[in-house]
């Protein structure tokens, strides 16, 4: 298998620059007229994969809903991580861990490692016990051909505070970013640790000229963001990938619906 960051570009450039986000809210599972409960999340999920995992570059599976529903709604994780794999969408597991080095060897283990039924494509990782704790992680990632997204500046009012304070001369998000790229450094044509910068903020003030991987961009839709911020944030930066959830999903539970208005997302974001 060729490296995430060769397989991420190439899927892009077939597909167009787009993650739609699966997020089985129990109040979206409400709307579509699905019971609250495993089997409700399954076909919310299943349709979710049908609808987009034959057109979309990439699909972003939210962890925690699954989990809220045990053992049967990780089950169903599997299939939507296998299912959409197969149909051809690159599947980036959004489950933000991050641990300990010898925690993290575990969660690497589960969700990057060859064979693991919870490993898509890529997985997201939250790196504030320190970015080297992530080691494991990206040492795995490099050996099976995957890659991670980790949070740089979340789309979130409250990520600012932590992620915008300074450490040693610069932002604790610049920070991540420099560790990425070092990262990354000489990979043709992505290394494989992206970072997620959200598409709210109103700017970045990172400077990611050296990053050489991919861009994650959530807030696209229900939080706010649109194709003048991606611009204006982003305008001129390597790969960035917009990321979007319930602004496409709530279309369900038509599997054509939702299929479209993803379609019509990817060609308003590409202008
Ligand atoms: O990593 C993410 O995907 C993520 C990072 C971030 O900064 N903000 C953010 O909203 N997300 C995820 O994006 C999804 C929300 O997407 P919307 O429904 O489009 O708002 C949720 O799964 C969030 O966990």
């Amino acid at each position: 298998m060729s490296g995430f960051g060769a397989r991420l570009a190439a899927s892009v450039e077939a597909r167009g620059a787009l993650c739609v986000g699966i997020d089985p809210h129990p109040g979206l599972l409400d709307a579509w007229g699905l019971p609250r409960d495993a089997a409700g999340l399954e076909r919310f999920a299943l349709t979710c994969v049908e609808a987009l995992a034959g057109e979309v570059a990439v699909l972003k599976p939210q962890s925690a809903f699954f989990e809220a529903h045990g053992s049967r709604g990780v089950a169903v994780l599997e299939r939507v991580i296998a299912e959409g794999r197969a149909a051809g969408a690159l599947v980036l597991v959004d489950a933000k861990r991050g641990d300990i080095g010898s925690t993290m060897a575990a969660y690497a283990d589960a969700f990057l490692a060859e064979g693991s039924p919870l490993a898509g494509d890529a997985v997201t990782l939250s790196p504030y016990l320190g970015f080297g704790s992530l080691e494991p992680a990206l040492a795995m990632a490099e050996a099976t051909g995957r890659g991670v997204f980790v949070l740089a500046l979340t789309s979130n009012p409250e990520g600012a505070r932590v992620q915008r304070a300074e450490a040693g001369g610069r932002s604790v998000a610049q920070s991540v970013a420099d560790a990425a790229a070092e990262r990354n450094a000489g990979a043709v044509p992505l290394g494989p640790v992206g970072l997620v910068v959200g598409a709210t903020l109103a700017e970045t003030g990172l400077d990611l000229a050296a990053l050489n991987g991919a861009i994650l961009a959530p807030g696209v839709g229900a939080q706010g963001a649109g194709p003048a911020d991606l611009a204006r944030l982003f305008g001129g930066a390597g790969l960035v990938l917009p990321t979007s959830s319930r602004d496409v999903i709530k279309h369900g539970p038509d599997a054509a619906a939702i299929r479209s208005a993803a379609l019509r997302l990817r060609d308003e974001l590409a202008g």
